[in-house]
């Protein structure tokens, strides 16, 4: 799905040769400052490197159009924005961005039973607790139906008991729909766990693929 190629970006990234692979659950470890985030927003097109190549679909990433891109592929920031207004608007506001049709509060409702968060769709979203939010950012996500989903520590503000739920229920969900589900986590034990792929960053270069 995703190739990289002597792929290197200022002091941050250097990378000689990298495989993502469709339809799997890929997890990206490494201590903080190694360049996680910096290869997600390399691969949604946030950046672009300063040489090598990297293509997405057998295409060259760099004659994508990153509006078509961004059809495909969703990133879920380390601290996602929530929005005034109520839970329902939060949902919603990805679908009305990405100029995709809006779903039926029961659809909302599935979601987040899905994210776990017990809440009515029309409380107000800026209440919720930093786990909540997170957990509802994660709902809008999945509620685009992306392709692939880029997720940039997904369950870093959540106890450990409800990040296993939520990783569990996100990566189910990744499998029954036939999703690329790449994810940077803190965690290696949610890494062992779940993940398909375990790509280990350290100073900006793979130290390890490994298929787990
Ligand atoms: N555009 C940039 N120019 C220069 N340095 C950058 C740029 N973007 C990121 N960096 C630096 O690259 C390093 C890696 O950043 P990155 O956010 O990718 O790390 P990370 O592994 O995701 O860390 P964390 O786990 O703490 O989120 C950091 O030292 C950061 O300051």
């Amino acid at each position: 799905m995703f190739t990289l190629k002597k792929v290197k970006y200022k002091d941050v990234l250097n990378i000689e040769a990298l495989t993502i692979k469709k339809h799997k659950v890929t997890c990206i470890v490494g201590q903080s400052g190694s360049g996680k985030t910096t290869l997600l927003r390399l691969l949604n097109k946030l950046i672009s490197c300063d040489s090598g190549k990297i293509t997405y679909k057998n295409q060259a990433l760099k004659e994508i159009d990153s509006v078509e891109l961004r059809r495909d592929l969703v990133m879920l920031p380390q601290a996602p924005a929530i929005f005034s207004g109520s839970i329902k608007d939060n949902l919603l506001i990805g679908l009305k961005f990405s100029e995709k049709p809006l779903v039926a509060d029961e659809k909302l409702l599935e979601v987040l039973k899905l994210v776990r968060l017990k809440k009515e769709l029309s409380e107000d979203a800026e209440k919720l607790s930093g786990g909540e939010k997170q957990r509802l950012a994660l709902g809008r996500v999945m509620l685009m139906e992306p392709e692939v989903l880029l997720l940039d520590e997904p369950s870093s503000a959540l106890d450990e008991d409800t990040e296993h739920m939520i990783i569990e229920a996100l990566v189910n969900y990744s499998k029954e729909n036939n999703k690329t589900l790449i994810m940077v986590t803190h965690s290696k034990k949610i890494a062992e766990q779940f993940s398909d792929e375990i790509i280990e960053i350290k100073d900006g270069r793979v130290l390890n693929q490994k298929e787990v």
